[in-house]
């Protein structure tokens, strides 16, 4: 199964890729958003489901074993494409693109419709979570030190509406190999929910760096 992988691919490749794959992903996302709210007859709900079985079947014909992973291109970027949050061909992505100041801030304007529903017309908490633990670890990556949650602290001030919403992130401070890192949710009246979270590099990959001669990096 792929995990963190270094792929010999051009860039005009990944782009052949992304236009290809976004669309796709796009209409399984208008899918999902049609079948949650979908009030036809009971005989073309079921005509839907064959059809979509046999869409089904048609990507089904050649799979990857595993998850997507992480894939690292030549020229240093890197594709998250089965990410939760951001991934190009995961349809339960909002999808969120993120955004990077030179000052460290990340932030994202996205819209979270019916599939993210928790309360009725509110985004889910879990759902919150999930965009904002993306956020913080873009931050904190941003920063230098990539790592994986260790502790994320949630604050949910105000119900957040479905809809449009923008998502903030920046460092807070970094201590060794833990980089604190501190944002917010916000509708148009502004922030609904606080979040701060400590990344981690994880211990298998500091004994990686130190294999490698590099120990000093993430110190
Ligand atoms: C550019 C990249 C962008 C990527 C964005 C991705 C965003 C999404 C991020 C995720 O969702 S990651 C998935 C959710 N997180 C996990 O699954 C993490 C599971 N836990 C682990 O893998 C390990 O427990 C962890 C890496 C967090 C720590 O393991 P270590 O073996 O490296 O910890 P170690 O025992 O060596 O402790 C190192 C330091 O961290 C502290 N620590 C350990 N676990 C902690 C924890 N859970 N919370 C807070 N601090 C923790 C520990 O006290 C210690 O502090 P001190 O150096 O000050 O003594």
């Amino acid at each position: 199964m792929a995990r963190y992988a270094q792929e010999d691919v051009t860039a005009a490749e990944v782009a052949r890729q992304k236009a290809l794959y976004g669309p796709l992903t796009q209409s399984i996302r208008e899918l999902v958003d049609a079948a949650i709210r979908t009030e036809v007859d009971d005989d073309t709900v079921r005509a839907a489901q064959a059809e979509i079985e046999a869409v089904t079947a048609r990507l089904r014909a050649r799979q990857l074993e595993g998850s997507y992973g992480v894939r690292f291109t030549p020229s240093g970027g890197s594709r998250a494409w089965g990410n939760a949050v951001v991934g190009t061909r995961n349809a339960v992505a909002p999808p969120l693109v993120i955004h990077h100041e030179e000052s460290g801030r990340a932030w994202s304007d996205f819209d979270l419709g019916a599939a993210y529903e928790g309360p009725p017309g509110l985004v889910h908490g879990g759902v919150a979570a999930l965009v904002l633990d993306q956020m913080l670890g873009e931050a904190a990556g941003a920063g230098g030190k990539p790592g994986m949650t260790g502790t994320l602290t949630l604050r949910y001030r105000r119900a957040t509406p479905l809809g449009p919403l923008r998502a903030e992130a920046h460092i807070d401070r970094v201590e060794g190999i833990k980089t604190y890192a501190v944002g917010h949710l916000a509708d148009a009246e502004g922030v609904t929910v606080e979040a701060e979270g400590v990344f981690i590099l994880p211990r298998w990959a500091r004994e990686r760096l130190e294999e490698s001669g590099f120990p000093s990096r993430f110190e």
